[in-house]
């Protein structure tokens, strides 16, 4: 792993290389759920910063600080602040594999040149104690700063990157809080190129696994009925995308669409007798139902089709639930997304046994091919990895100024557009990644025509055919010829 990984820094064009040809074997390596392991470590595995770190005592000097990066024309930033790197929490500024990682991923699997591509940490400090007591931590040993402080650092970021790379640089938002996630994506959004991966790029990449499973379950969007384990980013981006797609679909208002979606906290069925209680996000899930307290009791009250575990906890689909999800229907679609694999919900092995092969399982973290009764059962990745390095690709080749609802599902359709009868076959709602260079130019293109159609796009004039511009602008790790 260590070996691989090194390579990004001694030969680029050989790790990309290598990534690219062997995507499916690789990605567990360079993401999840390997990445969240050399998070844990980073302090003690740590040899040469592979990004930039941006801290509280760099206030006031931010721009001084980007213009030290040695690539002057960046096109796409992940950033992040480490309070909630996937499953695992607060990680301080040892989250930064993260963005290295994400980043990675947009290089090998979205064709975004590696020079043009910026990981940066956002260290305000962090509240693992133990990270604090580690002598090997790389970060600000001292309690995260909040509120004004916070706010007023992230603001001074986000006007020195329009300033020192102008409107078109993508800034992807990864693993903040839920706390601080929605807001600052609600406050850049409309004046920056923003996209948060953990609510939008997962809202997308889900979507399309639950229009593509509809040849598998039967029935249409609106038809189903959605209970999640989880409220947070991923799972309230989600039901707003489904909410969406399905309002486009009937076009009956949004408000009704949500009717079909019911979320489970920590505190139990979110209803509305609790709404003066929620966080703001949670707050158009808050339908009128008697209190439910846990996952397994909503399953049986609420009845749903699919069940959409996004919690960050693992072990949280039992027996039982899984149980009670195949009483309920014929086929159940289960998608455990928490990350990495020890934070997944269940594994591939127990969806498949405790549903007795019935089930329609995906999940964030990958699972082997499970034999259960003699027949092998595939389960598709649910990651939005199979979204963000085309839509970024997408939002970059087309100049775009800013996001919109409507791109997300434009890259939700070009995906779902990509599972084949042979993975339909297989019991699979997504393509295998394999193919993903072409299944991202294919999102790059859809989201690009989105932009057009919307205006926000300033590439111009439009080129005709976008999946072959797409294809054009692709970054490959080739030696030039010299003759
Ligand atoms: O990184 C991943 O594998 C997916 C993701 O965004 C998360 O779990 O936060
Ligand atoms: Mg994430």
């Amino acid at each position: 792993m260590m070996l691989f990984c090194g390579q990004q820094e001694r030969n680029e064009r050989l790790f990309y290389k290598l990534l690219i040809d062997n995507v499916e074997e690789l990605l567990p390596i360079v993401y999840t759920p390997v990445v969240g392991e050399a998070c844990q470590k980073y302090g003690s595995i740590f040899k040469r910063p592979q990004g930039l770190y941006i801290s509280l005592k760099e206030k006031g000097k931010i721009l001084e600080v980007l213009k030290n990066w040695p690539e002057r024309s960046i096109q796409v930033i992940v950033v992040t602040d480490g309070e909630r790197i996937l499953g695992l929490g607060d990680l301080g500024c040892q989250g930064m594999g993260i963005p290295v990682g994400k980043l990675a991923l947009y290089s090998a699997l979205g064709g975004v040149r590696p020079s043009a591509c910026l990981p940066i940490t956002i260290d305000v400090g962090t509240n693992n104690e133990k990270l604090l007591n580690d002598e090997f931590y790389i970060g600000l040993r001292q309690k995260r700063a909040t509120g004004k402080e916070y706010y007023d650092l992230l603001h001074e970021f986000m006007s020195a990157v329009k300033q020192n790379y102008g409107e078109k640089v993508l800034v992807q938002f990864e693993d903040f809080a839920n706390h601080n996630a929605f807001e600052l994506l609600a406050k850049y959004g409309t004046t920056h190129l923003v996209f948060n991966d953990d609510i939008q790029g997962t809202a997308s990449v889900v979507l399309a696994g639950v229009v593509a499973a509809l040849k598998l379950i039967g029935g249409t969007l609106p038809e189903h009925t959605f209970l999640f384990l989880g409220a947070g980013e991923a799972g309230t981006g989600i039901a707003e995308l489904i909410a969406l797609e399905m309002s486009k679909q009937t076009k009956a208002p949004i408000e009704e669409s949500r009717k079909k979606i019911w979320l489970v906290d920590s505190k139990g069925l979110i209803v509305s007798s609790r709404v003066n209680s929620l966080q703001h996000f949670k707050k158009p899930w808050a339908h009128e139902h008697e209190p439910v307290s846990t996952l397994i009791e909503a399953v049986k009250v609420i009845k749903p089709t699919v069940l959409i575990g996004s919690s960050g906890v693992g072990k949280t689909f039992t027996k039982e639930v899984v149980e009670a999800m195949t009483a309920n229907n014929k086929i159940p679609l289960i998608l455990a997304l928490s990350n990495p694999t020890s934070q997944s919900e269940c594994t591939a092995e127990e969806a498949y046994q405790w549903s007795e092969g019935r089930a329609i399982f995906a999940s964030g973290s990958p699972f082997d091919p499970v034999e259960y009764k003699g027949k092998v059962y595939y389960s598709g990745q649910a990651n939005n990895a199979y979204i963000f390095p085309g839509f970024g690709l997408g939002l970059v080749m087309s100049g775009a100024i800013r996001v919109h609802d409507d791109m997300l599902l434009a890259a939700s359709e070009a995906l779902a557009k990509q599972v084949t009868e042979e993975n339909y076959k297989k019991g699979l709602t997504y393509p295998p990644f394999s193919d993903i260079r072409k299944i991202s130019a294919n999102i790059a293109a859809n989201v690009a025509a989105k932009a057009y159609e919307l205006g926000l796009a300033t590439h111009l004039p439009r080129p005709q055919d976008l999946v072959k511009y797409a294809e054009s602008c692709m970054y490959s790790p080739l030696y030039r010829n010299y003759r």
